[in-house]
């Protein structure tokens, strides 16, 4: 359940510096949870290749985009990625679309917004070894 939470801003506090894949998710029932600002989101979309900033509905979210061999291979894709979202407590939402079109994207639904959880995700997710499920890279 989503809650209209006041962005946070303080990117400084997100730039540490560290590397995210090697941060941990926190429970997103913390109840300091804030949704980010663009601004804090726009610092730290650099720090995971491949993935893009959108803005649906008012709500950021983080977004990768890919073509894989075949509609198996999207399904072994989709493990890779869930079993790195159960060890984190933090869910992407994950869509394979035409058979082989794969997107994954990734938000806090509890504050209906970016947190640094989402990133983190998506740096652990970049770390996985994807290379022989996927065709090619589609932009968005
Ligand atoms: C208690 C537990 O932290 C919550 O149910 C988690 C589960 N996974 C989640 N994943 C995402 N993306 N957003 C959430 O708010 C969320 N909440």
């Amino acid at each position: 359940m989503s809650t209209s939470r006041k962005p946070v801003s303080g990117f400084r506090t997100f730039c540490t510096g560290q590397d995210l894949s090697t941060k941990k998710c926190v429970p997103c029932s913390a109840k300091d949870l804030r949704p980010m600002t663009e601004e804090s989101a726009n610092h730290l979309i650099q720090k995971v290749d491949g993935w893009n900033l959108i803005n649906e509905d008012g709500k950021l979210k983080l977004k990768y985009s890919c073509k894989v061999k075949s509609f198996t291979k999207g399904l072994e894709l989709f493990k890779l990625v869930g079993d790195v979202a159960e060890a984190e407590g933090h869910h992407p939402d994950l869509h394979l679309v035409g058979w082989n079109n794969v997107t994954i994207e990734i938000w806090t639904h509890a504050v209906g917004g970016l947190t640094e959880n989402d990133f983190i995700l998506a740096a652990k997710i970049n770390k996985l070894e994807l290379h022989h499920l996927l065709r090619r890279k589609i932009s968005d």
